[in-house]
């Protein structure tokens, strides 16, 4: 099976997880873009999503998907989501889209996040992935002089997010403690959010691998 038949088979796993009736939270990404269109096919009952960014909106309001503001929302039953990197502690990597505050957000009121992902994303250690950072975009040289005293490497994404801001995309990090390196991270004046999702990980990892979809949970 190709990477694109990995993305799909997890995209149709998630399905599992999605409730009738219950409003749905949708992260952003090509695998999530698979699990979008299953969740057509599916005809399961989704009365309203709560969408992690422009592009996963305009998918799921094409197919005809209500989608809500989450200030309209108290509570998430599920958030299904991608990664760049997971690892055995179901800590993520996540941004390569560029929309990890949104998605930070969603998950932070979900009550459970399903991670969708191929083999190729799950890792023993975090930062081969160069760690996205959102940053407020006047603060692109302070927040990357701070990120080289402590010997990240950051390089400027030619992109704005959603949100009106720069992305960093910090290489040379090998990230253990990840949740101890969310919260430093996040105090450096200027930043956003930080593309490391391990205080609030993963609960369920749907995992595409050529033997079929393996699951693992928290
Ligand atoms: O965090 C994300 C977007 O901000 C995505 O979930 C992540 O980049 C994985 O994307 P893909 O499914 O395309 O590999």
């Amino acid at each position: 099976m190709d990477q694109q038949e990995l993305k799909k088979a997890v995209g149709r796993a998630a399905l599992e997880y999605v409730k009738p009736g219950e409003i749905l939270g949708v992260g952003t990404g090509s695998t999530v873009d698979c699990f979008i269109d299953a969740l057509k096919e599916s005809g399961i009952d989704v009365p309203a999503c709560v969408s992690s960014s422009v592009r996963s909106t305009q998918k799921l309001q094409a197919y005809g998907f209500k989608v809500l503001d989450l200030n309209e929302v108290e509570k998430i039953g599920v958030y299904v989501d991608g990664a760049d990197e997971i690892d055995p502690h179901f800590a993520m990597i996540k941004g390569g889209g560029g929309a990890l505050t949104r998605e930070k957000i969603v998950a932070m009121v979900s009550e459970r996040f399903v991670c969708i992902a191929d083999e190729s994303k799950k890792v023993d250690v975090l930062g081969k992935f160069p760690l996205p950072i959102e940053v407020i975009p006047m603060a692109v040289r302070a927040v990357s002089r701070e990120i080289e005293k402590l010997g990240g490497k950051p390089v400027l994404r030619d992109f704005t997010t959603d949100n009106g801001n720069k992305i960093l995309d910090v290489h040379g990090w090998q990230i253990t403690d990840a949740e101890q390196w969310e919260q430093k991270l996040n105090q450096i004046v200027g930043v956003v959010t930080v593309g490391l999702f391990a205080k609030r990980g993963a609960d369920v990892l749907l995992l595409g691998t050529s033997q079929g979809v393996k699951t693992f949970k928290r």
